[in-house]
């Protein structure tokens, strides 16, 4: 600081006497000239020096006061001064105060600017991170949509491969059906269905595939939000301090520069005294001011950053608010995405679904198509061969009929002759001695050539049986069997012819030994004979045989015939005889016995034409019946023996027959009455026929895995289907493999060959699920149903098995046929089938004529066997054409 100038002159103006000096000295100055007129006036000069002395003395009062006062005045401005002095000395501090604080505040600056920097750093890399972010999520977000795509894409291609394979699949199928290839056409389907598996093993795999794509894909977004959740948290933080440190810094920069003006007004205040007051005014009221304005800037400060606060509140909020939006909105665009994946997912899959299951129906049907055509094809081939098999069966039993009308006949004969025997016997016991050896000599001859001609017979017979065993064996054979068959056929047919013509040469001999009996027996007329001996023996015979009701009554009668010639003789012989006649009566037990086992083998081989045979018995007065080949004949030739005779065979008629009834619910009968329907076994029975059928049957539930029927078995049931899948097998050999060869479904009937046919089992049959089947016994089955179903059976089989649509079928295939078959007339001009119509049948001419049209050309011409119609059912197309009777048609 510069010394102050009026200090100086202060400490030179104290003390009276120096100031009167200086003021004597200039007043001195003037008293010599004053002396020198002293002469002139000393009066006047001590008046003037009396006014002078009083002058002064008033002036010095004057000059004491007015010192006084400027002393005053001084003290107070040195007071004054001093107090300035102090003032600035205050300022001088405080403007050292403050330049310390400045300086600390440009160093706060300075380290505010560093740590700027700093986050200035880390807010710029803060922000690379967000944007790496961004870029990721978005990265995520392509990825997720081209692999949702992909999946789209692959699902597309497996659903348009499905397709081209079903496609390739249905055609195969097709032309597996055109083909009629049943083990091509299954193994397609099975093939099918493998793949339909797989294909939806495949789907399940992608559904899983993108289900974990989908939470991969949520739990990255989700970490990826939650880390820009937390970068956006550090960035809102370093922009608020950012700011906060750009408005200090301003703050900073404002004080500097007041600062600054201040120590420049300061220094200025210092170099004039004259300034001083007012510097020291202007420094107190800057100070004022600069106090004003740091408690202002406090002020500011604390309201800055309480802004500051608030503001880095209300961004933190708003960046929270707005994090907390995008995270809802991925969340949300995530849920729709997933949403529309799993939709995507769920209709392609649907899709797929729906596809298959459009394919599986649609290849179901052609396979029912298929399976049906085969099944009639096979059941057609099947008859065929069941037809060369009953034509085989029906002329074996035509021999075995005409072997055992022999052999009946033979009986009779033997009957006969034993009883002429034993009247010329009992004639010669009337005289006739000679007559009577003689006859019974030619009896014997007789008897010995009826022996012969038995045995011959019973030869022929047993080559018949041999060649039908053949036959029957050689039946299950295809083709080759049939050659075979037919063969044995001619042979039976020669060896009957033989079998016939030594019938007939016993039948000469018999009318030899009868014109013989008739010549040595002119005593009694035969009419008597018959009326007075022979009926009251036959009678007493049925009645008894009636009585005892015996299995086979054949050998019944035999015996009784035995028993009886035995103890009438008995009571007629002397004891010699008696013996004589036990050894022949042995004999002829042994031989009649014998006799007797080739009359149950005949009558064993013949059983199933013996009810034909019985029936035939039975009608064989009504004329418009058909008699069997060579009935006729014999019946010329044979005399009515009696009336008991027809008694029992009227008595054995059907009428015998009592069913079984079995008491059912109304339920019970409903369901039973709606599965018969289905069954085209049961399908024709009239209503009284069909409500004996019902009460017959009885309900079984079955099991899932039970055998119902065991091949081989004898059998004396057959089941028709309510409800439930059961399995056919058959196993070739010992020790083969059983191998399905049907499915029954529901209204199917099965086991009902052994009870056509007198047969074991011919397949097992087992339950695929649990069933309800309906039970029928054989009896009731053979008195209601079996004659309609096996007349069916043989007539069609013998027509389907030679159209050669139906080659390939099995007998049994052919056999089902028969039972589905309807026949349907047609009069000439009608029209069977109308080109473009829909198509449900096929039809297979029985007898007459049709043709083919189209448009009004005619293309084709239909004759018995040949069958039309089948094009619209193989290919589920509107009929091709038209096709009309020509004359009377039977279908
Ligand atoms: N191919 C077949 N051959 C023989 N029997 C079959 C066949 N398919 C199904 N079955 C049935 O299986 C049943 C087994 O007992 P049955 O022989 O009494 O009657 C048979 C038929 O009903």
């Amino acid at each position: 600081m510069a010394p102050c100038p009026t200090s100086s002159a202060a400490v030179a103006l104290p003390g009276g006497p120096t100031g009167s000096t200086a003021g004597g000295s200039r007043e001195g100055n003037r008293s010599p000239s004053a002396a020198s007129h002293r002469g002139y006036s000393q009066q006047h000069q001590q008046r003037v020096a009396v006014n002078a002395e009083g002058r002064f003395l008033a002036h010095w009062d004057e000059f004491v006061d007015h010192r006084r006062e400027v002393q005053a005045k001084l003290e107070e401005a040195f007071e004054m001064a001093s107090e300035r002095r102090e003032a600035g000395l205050r300022v001088a501090r405080l403007c050292q105060s403050l330049e310390t604080k400045v300086e600390r505040l440009s160093r706060q600056a300075k380290e505010q600017a560093s740590k700027g920097e700093v986050l200035e750093d880390r807010l710029s890399s803060q922000a690379k991170g967000m944007e790496a972010c961004r870029e990721a999520v978005e990265g995520l977000r392509d990825k997720f949509q081209r692999n949702v795509q992909d999946i789209g894409g692959s699902l597309v291609s497996a659903r348009a491969e499905l397709t081209e394979d079903s496609e390739r699949r249905h055609q195969s199928l097709q032309e597996a059906m055109r083909r009629g290839d049943r083990c091509l056409a299954e193994e397609f389907f099975r093939k099918l269905q493998e793949s339909s598996e797989k294909l939806s093993g495949n789907l399940q795999v992608l559904e899983d595939a993108l289900a974990t794509f989908v939470r991969q894909t949520r739990v990255q977004i989700a970490d990826l939000s939650e880390q820009l959740e937390a970068r956006g948290k550090d960035h809102v933080a370093l922009r608020g301090q950012a700011a906060e440190l750009c408005k200090f810094e301003a703050h900073i920069a404002a004080l500097q520069e007041e600062a600054a003006a201040l120590a420049a007004r300061a220094d200025a205040s210092e170099t004039s005294s004259g300034e001083q007051a007012r510097l020291l005014t202007t420094l107190e009221t800057k100070l004022t001011k600069l106090q004003d304005a740091c408690a202002r800037f406090d002020g500011r400060t604390s309201a800055a950053e309480e802004a500051l606060e608030s503001r880095s509140q209300q961004v933190a909020d708003q960046f929270r608010e707005a994090s907390e939006q995008t995270a809802s909105a991925i969340v949300r665009a995530r849920a729709d995405l997933a949403d529309s994946i799993n939709s995507a997912v769920a209709s392609v899959r649907e899709d797929s679904k729906e596809g298959l299951r459009n394919l599986e129906s649609g290849i179901s049907a052609d396979l029912q198509v298929l399976r049906d055509e085969l099944r009639s094809g096979v059941a057609l081939g099947q008859d065929r061969l069941q037809d060369v098999a009953v034509e085989l069966r029906r002329d074996v039993a035509e021999a075995s009929e005409a072997s055992r009308l022999n052999g009946r006949e033979l009986l009779a004969l033997i009957e006969e002759l034993q009883g002429q025997f034993l009247e010329s016997r009992s004639e010669a016991r009337r005289g006739l001695e000679d007559v009577a050896s003689s006859t019974r000599s030619e009896a014997q001859a007789g008897m010995d050539d009826l022996k012969t001609q038995l045995s011959v017979l019973r030869s022929d017979f047993m080559e018949v049986r041999m060649q039908v065993k053949a036959l029957t064996d050689a039946m299950p054979g295809v083709d080759e069997s049939c050659l075979n068959l037919r063969r044995g056929l001619n042979d039976s047919a020669t060896a009957a012819g033989k079998a016939q013509s030594t019938a007939d040469d016993a039948a000469a001999e018999t009318a030899r030994l009868q014109s013989f009996v008739e010549a040595g027996s002119l005593v009694v007329s035969s009419t008597t004979y018959i009326m007075d001996l022979l009926n009251p023996v036959l009678e007493e015979m049925v009645a008894e045989c009636i009585h005892k009701m015996p299995k086979d009554p054949v050998p019944f009668m035999l015996d009784w015939l035995e028993s009886k010639r035995a103890s009438e003789e008995d009571k007629k012989l002397s004891p010699e005889e008696k013996e004589k006649l036990v050894k022949e009566n042995e004999e002829l037990t042994g031989k009649v016995s014998k006799l007797k086992g080739q009359v149950q083998e005949a009558a064993k081989m013949a059983t199933e034409s013996a009810p034909a045979a019985d029936e035939e018995e039975e009608e064989e007065e009504d004329e418009d019946d058909e008699p069997p080949p060579g009935w006729e004949k014999d019946m010329d030739n044979r005399a009515r023996t009696s009336v008991s005779a027809e008694a029992y065979g009227e008595w054995n008629a059907k009428k015998a027959f009592v069913p079984p009834v079995h008491i059912k619910s109304d339920e019970q009968k409903e369901r039973l009455k709606g599965c018969l329907v289905k069954s085209f076994l049961f399908s024709n029975l009239d209503t009284n026929d069909l409500n004996i059928v019902i009460g017959a049957m009885t309900e079984v539930q079955e099991k899932t895995g039970t055998r119902v029927i065991n091949q081989g078995d004898n059998g004396d049931f057959l089941f028709v289907i309510e409800s439930g899948v059961l399995d056919c097998s058959i196993k070739k050999g010992e020790d083969g493999e059983e191998t399905v060869v049907k499915k029954c479904e529901p209204g199917d009937v099965f086991g009902e060959l052994a009870l056509l046919y007198n047969c074991p089992r011919a397949a097992s049959v087992d339950a695929k699920e649990d069933c309800v089947l309906w039970k029928l016994d054989r009896d009731t089955f053979n008195h209601i149903v079996k004659e309609a179903a096996e007349k069916k059976r043989q007539r069609y089989d013998a027509f389907l098995s030679k159209v050669p649509l139906l080659s390939s079928m099995d007998a049994y295939e052919r056999s089902q046929l028969a039972d589905a078959l309807k026949v349907e007339t047609f009069e000439q001009g009608q029209k069977v089938i109308t080109e473009g119509e829909e198509g449900n049948k096929f039809y297979i001419i029985e007898d007459g004529l049709c043709v083919a049209t189209k448009g009004e050309v005619e293309v084709m011409s239909y004759a018995a066997g040949d069958y039309f119609g089948e094009l619209a059912l193989i290919n589920n197309k509107p009929r091709a054409a038209t096709v009309v009777a020509k004359g009377d048609v039977r279908g």
